[in-house]
């Protein structure tokens, strides 16, 4: 058998939160069996703990990846996020650490788009009051305050992977999209893009947020904004929890100027199934409460499951970064006999000379050469001859700069 560089049996690597099945096949498939699972996010002491001797570690949304994990995580090489958002993640710490971060961006947006659109219909029918008083034994048969979502304003925050997906489905049901985003972007079908915020607000009957958390959408939705909303307007968002002012919503929802909402995350959501759900919309009749499922479906998350699962095994396997969310992105062709170095260092001046000072001061070969830098750290692999790579590996290491090497064969 073929000598490996580090026997895959001894990569460990973590799944967290309930990742789907279909991730540990596709690490199984790529010759990875060393993995733990768990169910759901774990404290930070005992993430500390779990990730110490991880060289791959997989989250979902809950699990907080912050500098103080990282500088516990020795051996951790790459994260995949098997959601969308990065934001759990400390992404700077992590590139600091040489530790490259994975997403799926694309797999989960259908099943976001189609639950959004659930929603406005049910809201505009005031159907999560009326399932409420039907739950209590009441009857609230009438037609005062409801509508078609046809001929309605739909007003989309964030016109990225969702924001169009949803445009495009609302339009089939006849529905008016408008939409704000910070960048300029091209309108699917006859939406149309309106340059403030406030206008968006004003004209739409159904405000619904695609915005990534960052810290210009950190309450993007506070008082001010939702008193701008139309009366009897619905607000959902499916996006993060920090993007609006949970209290200012519930604030409108019980003045009726909001005459509903539908909201899948929250500022702070529980750990898993078992703890509790703390929220002031809890005994708001008028709200859809979902606990963070937007992207749960069997298929988004079979999806996602495989398409993360093989980035981390590419990744270990032959050191390709391709869609990494904080690395320079490198595609590499597979290395055949060659050994191959991996060199992540910080983006400082002469770290480039002394990696070319290695080779030419020991006289060795390089087969081949690949090179991407971000502002912050730059990302080298060189394929040479396997019996160079010892003695290589060693002086690389030494470089000033260095944050991590590794070789591969
Ligand atoms: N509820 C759930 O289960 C899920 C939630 N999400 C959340 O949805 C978010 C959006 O997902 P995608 O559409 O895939 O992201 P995306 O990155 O494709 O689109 C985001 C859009 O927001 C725009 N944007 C950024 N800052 C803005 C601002 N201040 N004002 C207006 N627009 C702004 C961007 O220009 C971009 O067009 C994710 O970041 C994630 O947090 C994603 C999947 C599932
Ligand atoms: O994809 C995302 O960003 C999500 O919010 C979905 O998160 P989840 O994997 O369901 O914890």
């Amino acid at each position: 058998m073929a000598k490996m560089s580090l026997d895959k049996d001894k990569i460990k690597i973590v799944l967290l939160e309930g990742i789907h099945s279909s991730a540990v096949a596709t690490l199984n498939e790529a010759g990875y069996h060393n993995i733990d699972t768990y169910k759901t996010a774990l404290p930070e002491e005992k993430l500390i703990e779990v990730i110490k001797d991880a060289h791959f570690i997989g989250i979902r949304s809950r699990t907080q990846l912050t500098r103080r994990i990282f500088e516990h995580a020795e051996k951790l090489t790459a994260v995949g996020c098997f959601c969308i958002g990065t934001n759990q993640v400390d992404l700077g710490a992590a590139q600091e650490h040489g530790v490259a971060v994975f997403n799926a961006p694309y797999s989960n947006t259908r099943s976001v788009a189609e639950l959004v659109l659930a929603e406005a219909i049910l809201l505009l029918r005031g159907i999560p009051e009326k399932n409420a008083v039907c739950h209590r034994g009441g009857w609230m048969k009438t037609a005062v305050g409801s509508y078609e979502v046809r001929g309605k304003t739909l007003g989309i925050i964030g016109y990225g992977a969702i924001g169009t997906q949803l445009s495009v489905l609302a339009e089939s049901l006849g529905m008016k999209v408008r939409f704000y985003d910070v960048v300029t972007k091209l309108p699917l079908g006859n939406a149309q893009q309106i340059r403030n915020l406030n206008d968006l607000l004003g004209m739409a009957d159904i405000v619904s947020l695609h915005v990534p958390e960052l810290p210009s959408t950190k309450m993007m939705m506070g008082a001010d904004q939702l008193a701008q909303m139309k009366p009897g307007a619905v607000l959902i968002n499916a996006s993060r929890g920090t993007v609006v002012d949970i209290e200012a919503l519930a604030a409108s929802l019980e003045s009726k100027h909001l005459s509903g909402a539908a909201i899948d995350v929250f500022p702070v959501e529980p750990r898993g199934n078992d703890d509790e759900f703390l929220s002031p919309l809890r005994n708001i009749d008028t709200a859809i409460l979902t606990p963070h499922i937007g992207g749960s479906t069997q298929e988004a998350q079979e999806n996602i499951g495989l398409e993360v699962a093989e980035k981390l095994a590419k990744y270990s396997d032959n050191g390709t970064t391709i869609s990494s969310v904080n690395f320079p992105e490198v595609a590499l062709p597979q290395h055949g006999e060659a050994h191959r170095l991996l060199h992540i260092h910080k983006n400082i001046p002469g770290v480039l000379t002394a990696i070319n000072r290695v080779f030419s001061d020991n006289n060795l070969n390089i087969c081949s050469q690949y090179l991407q830098t971000n502002e912050k750290v730059g990302y080298v692999v060189l394929d040479v001859d396997s019996g160079d790579s010892d003695l290589a590996l060693e002086q690389l290491k030494q470089i000033e700069g260095t944050i991590r090497a590794r070789v591969l064969f």
